[in-house]
């Protein structure tokens, strides 16, 4: 087989695909294949989705592309909520949306895979999908740029997972997946996977030089127990479902640690108007929002001499340095009629996950009146992925 991938498009499997194949060629999102209507020799070329030529076509209005349906759908509306980007739909059914807070931007609910070769295509700005999906869709295309690289939700890895049982009972590393002498040119490592881009490379990447890919649209993991595969690469999270069907992950078998990432087009950032500064602003907005999401503000009494007393008293503690050191106020009060400072009011930003002990700090140096409130945002200077991006566009 060349590097044009043959559909079978009957029966129960409904792609195969020879991993003899260049995996790496296939990079374009313009699929041509051979159906029996047609002569090897004039083959149709399809574009599976989006504009033929990669060329940004002529709009004004920058476009981002959204999760239309499926588990990141809810949560990338709740983060940009969160953000205070609130995405106004006028009905479920209808695909394009707006944020009133930026203005010549319109929203597009797609499916993940179309936002990804949408924004190949030059057809979506910017989009909001998994990173797994970003890498299976896109297939290397260097001019899909990761803007944010963690959203903090839609958090899984795409894996290999091999049965516990029979010929894989002791096989615990690729390496030794690699290795078993079952798999030969006539008796390939069949393996399911929806993956059918990364799931080739990452065997050929690993010396699994035997292997034949099969694909379905869901639960995979029955796929070894049925006989139609040995193996699979799919997306795991908790691992309940491998559990459940008697699956295992193996030692070097995590292809992708992946979770919601922003994404955008070189293309789209160089040459569309208006498409880096919504960039900049959404980045600002995200970081602002998701470094506030693990912190609370804590502020509490503390009885002092002076500022600088109550300072060194603070920061001779590991869990109360904040994010620059601690805010420290003197408390008026007016005694014998005369105002003075004996006390010291100090706010400072604790992570969550060091809250009670910061807690148990503060009053073991004297800190009352302990109030604690959650973090909406934290801007900085300047965002660290701001300065990235801009190295990577070579600005
Ligand atoms: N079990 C999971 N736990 C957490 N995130 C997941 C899980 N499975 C998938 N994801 C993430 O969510 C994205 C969307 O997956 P989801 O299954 O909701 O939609 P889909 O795969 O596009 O649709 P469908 O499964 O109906 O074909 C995936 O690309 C991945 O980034
Ligand atoms: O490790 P776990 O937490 O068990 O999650 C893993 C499962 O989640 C996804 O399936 P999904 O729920 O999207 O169903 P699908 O097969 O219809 O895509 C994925 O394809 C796995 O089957
Ligand atoms: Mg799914």
């Amino acid at each position: 087989m060349s590097v044009m991938q043959t559909f079978f498009l009957q029966g129960s499997v409904s792609t195969l695909i020879s991993s003899h194949s260049s995996v790496t060629s296939c990079r374009k999102v313009s699929v041509k294949f051979a159906v029996s209507c047609c002569s090897a020799a004039s083959p149709m070329t399809v574009v599976v989705n989006g504009n033929v030529e990669k060329t940004p076509s002529d709009r004004n209005e920058v476009r981002l592309g959204l999760p239309s349906k499926g588990r990141m759908a809810a949560d990338t509306l709740d983060l940009l909520k969160d953000c205070q980007l609130s995405v106004r739909q006028v009905n479920p059914r209808q695909y394009v949306a707006e944020i009133p807070q930026i203005s010549n931007l319109e929203v597009w609910f797609q499916r993940p895979k179309d936002i990804v070769r949408k924004l190949v295509s030059g057809d979506l700005d910017l989009g909001i999908v998994g990173l797994d999906t970003v890498y299976e869709f896109g297939q290397g295309d260097e001019d899909l740029i990761i803007v944010h690289d963690a959203l903090d939700y839609g958090d899984c890895r795409l894996s290999l997972a091999i049965p516990k049982y029979g010929i894989f009972e002791n096989v615990n590393s690729m390496k030794e997946l690699a290795e078993m002498p079952q798999w030969t040119p006539e008796r390939p490592l069949r393996v399911a996977t929806g993956f059918t881009y990364m799931g080739p490379k990452f065997m050929k990447e690993n010396g699994l030089k035997h292997a034949t890919f099969s694909t379905a649209d869901g639960a995979l993991e029955a796929a070894p127990a049925m006989g139609i595969a040995d193996a699979i690469v799919d997306l795991v999270s908790s691992g309940t479902t491998l559990r459940e069907n008697n699956l295992k992950e193996i030692e070097g078998g995590v292809i992708v640690q992946s979770q919601a990432v922003l994404v955008a087009g070189r293309k789209s950032l160089m040459q569309r108007k208006g498409v880096l500064d919504i960039t900049h602003e959404m980045l600002e907005r995200l970081e602002a929002h998701l470094r506030a999401v693990g912190q609370f503000t804590v502020t509490a009494n503390m009885r002092g001499s002076s500022a600088e007393e109550v300072a060194e008293r603070i920061l001779s503690q590991t869990s109360l340095s904040g994010l620059q050191g601690p805010t420290i106020s003197p408390v008026f009060c007016k005694r014998d009629g005369r105002v003075t400072a004996d006390y010291f009011a100090i706010v400072i930003c604790v992570p969550k996950k060091a809250l009670y002990k910061s807690v148990q700090q503060l009053r073991a140096i004297g800190g009352s009146g302990v109030l604690i409130s959650p973090l909406t945002y934290i801007f900085d200077e300047e965002t660290p992925r701001w300065r990235q991006l801009l190295s990577t566009l070579g600005l």
